[in-house]
């Protein structure tokens, strides 16, 4: 399912776009995962890589769980994990952040509204996540294999802008590693977190994933998009949660 999409200049006319989302909805339909490489062209992708190692340099970045893990002589090395930060994409700092977040809506919400879009039209993707902005530093910090999604909490599409020049994932590690269900056997998703590569797959328990040891400084970018009737659904049961645990505070205080 890797798909090459032409340099950023031509995105600007409408057959390029239509072309790439015509891939998003085989892939997503076929694999449920699918690859955009040169999603937005070396020059915007450096500036926007250029915004987020400012951010970084700038402390912006909220420092990263702490993981244990087992070294490679196996003693217990505790190691600081991922470090998160979210943009809205409106930040004066964070104007190419901001091109790359409306590119990436503006793909999916086209792809969403053609005819014949498969799976990705069973939802109706009204809304997203802000944009959260992940380093790994490189001391071997990952993220164990998780589902982003496991409880209908609204998220139906994950979608990750990698930023990593010349990525060696013989030598730096940090592949993206994707167990699709239904996929036959010990078939498994491997992505490498290339410059400029773009990344969708569904959030729910059909993906689940894990980020293998990093030993080189590994950024990327992703946000998560809604099905409105998931979000609306996931809101009204947070609500009545809340509400009874209100009631129960109510009558220990009163
Ligand atoms: C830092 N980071 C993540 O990297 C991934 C994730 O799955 N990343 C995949 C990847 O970077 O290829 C996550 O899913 C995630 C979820 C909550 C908080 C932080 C998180
Ligand atoms: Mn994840």
């Amino acid at each position: 399912f890797k798909t090459n999409s032409p340099p950023f200049l031509h995105k600007n006319n409408e057959d390029v776009i239509e072309e790439m989302c015509r891939n998003v909805i085989r892939d997503m339909d076929s694999y449920g995962v699918c690859v955009i490489d040169n999603f937005l062209g070396e020059e915007r992708g450096n500036a926007v890589l250029n915004e987020v190692l400012e951010m970084y340099t700038k402390g912006i970045f909220k420092d990263g769980q702490l993981v244990s893990s087992r070294g490679r002589q196996g003693d217990l090395k505790t190691i600081r994990g991922d470090q998160i930060a979210w943009i809205d994409g409106r930040e004066k700092t964070c104007k190419n952040i901001g091109l790359l977040i409306s590119q990436v809506d503006a793909v999916l919400m086209r792809a969403n509204k053609m005819p014949n879009n498969g799976k990705l039209g069973q939802y109706t993707i009204d809304g997203r996540t802000k944009a959260m902005v992940a380093c790994y530093p490189g001391s071997g910090s990952h993220y164990v294999k998780h589902v982003d999604n496991p409880n209908r909490d609204g998220r139906c599409i994950t979608a990750i802008y990698y930023l990593n020049v010349h990525w060696d994932v013989k030598l730096s590690g940090g592949l993206l590693r994707i167990f699709p269900e239904g996929w036959r056997g010990d078939k498994v998703a491997d992505i490498e977190p290339h410059f400029d590569r773009l990344l969708f797959f569904w959030s729910d328990r059909r993906n689940p994933h894990e980020v293998q040891p990093a030993y080189q400084t590994r950024y990327a970018i992703t946000l998560w998009y809604f099905d409105a009737h998931e979000r609306e659904e996931a809101c009204r049961r947070y609500e009545k949660e809340r509400a009874k645990l209100m009631k129960q505070t109510s009558s220990i205080t009163s």
